[in-house]
């Protein structure tokens, strides 16, 4: 049964978007590409609402990638100064609306205001047990999963671990995403701009998910966008009377 409405028994617990095509966005409008990474974090406020409203538990953002160090200098410095105007302009309304925000990724890497403003946005949210909005801060899967079996490898040196005892379960517990339990791995991934690679985001939390593609650019993309990925997901996994 076709239906126009989300049906908010079935919503996904964990979406991942992967927010891209913000400087495509900008070069068509004749505009400098930080005009697109500025109305793409507009973009982020509107769907972090839209995802809390729906029921979603856990919202990640593909914010920047370790790639993303190769990019101009000038629009790398313009990108590490959004986190901060995010939290000045938004942090009110996330904690109005119980958003905690939370990060994964190496962020001892970024410019001191980027990690001042990031840690005070995790303090000033902390208590808010809403939907949890996680930022890929200098994320790389790769470097995450490397890090991980470094950290088991040291375990099972020191003797605190057996190596027989090593499964899925320990491998994940060792990754950025541990804190999120059984929600850690994404039941729908997004991805703006028509691009279709996974560009080294939550490889291993990615294995059995849904991956949804559009060719919307983020700046372009809207709520009513959001809750039509979350219809086409629910359309995906409709019940014909069976399990
Ligand atoms: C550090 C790069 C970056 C880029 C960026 N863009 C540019 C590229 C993607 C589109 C969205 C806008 N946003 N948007 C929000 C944040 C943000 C990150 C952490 C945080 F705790 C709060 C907000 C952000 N961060």
């Amino acid at each position: 049964m076709e239906t126009n409405e989300v049906d908010r028994e079935r919503v996904p617990k964990h979406v991942a978007i992967i927010m891209d095509g913000n400087g495509r966005w900008a070069q068509r409008r004749h505009l400098p590409r930080i005009a697109g990474h500025k109305r793409g974090m507009n973009v982020v406020e509107d769907i972090t609402m839209a995802a809390s409203d729906l029921g979603v538990r856990v919202l990640t953002l593909y914010a920047f990638s370790t790639e993303n160090w190769k990019r101009p200098t000038t629009e790398v410095k313009y990108l590490m100064s959004l986190p901060s105007r995010f939290f000045n302009k938004f942090v009110p309304n996330l904690i109005a609306n119980n958003v905690q925000v939370r990060t994964i990724g190496d962020s001892s890497q970024l410019p001191a205001e980027t990690q001042r403003a990031v840690k005070q946005a995790q303090l000033d949210t902390a208590t808010c047990d809403g939907m949890i909005l996680n930022f890929a801060l200098n994320y790389g899967s790769r470097a995450e999963i490397t890090t991980a079996a470094q950290r088991i490898a040291t375990e099972v040196q020191a003797g605190d671990l057996d190596p027989a005892v090593i499964d899925e379960q320990v491998l994940s517990e060792h990754l950025n995403t541990a804190f999120l339990g059984n929600e850690a791995d994404p039941e729908l991934l997004i991805r703006t701009s028509g691009e279709e690679r996974l560009s080294n985001f939550l490889l291993w939390q990615l294995a059995y998910s849904e991956l949804a593609f559009t060719d919307k650019l983020w700046p372009d993309f809207t709520p009513a966008d959001f809750r039509a990925e979350i219809m086409a997901f629910q359309q995906r996994h409709r019940r014909f009377g069976g399990l």
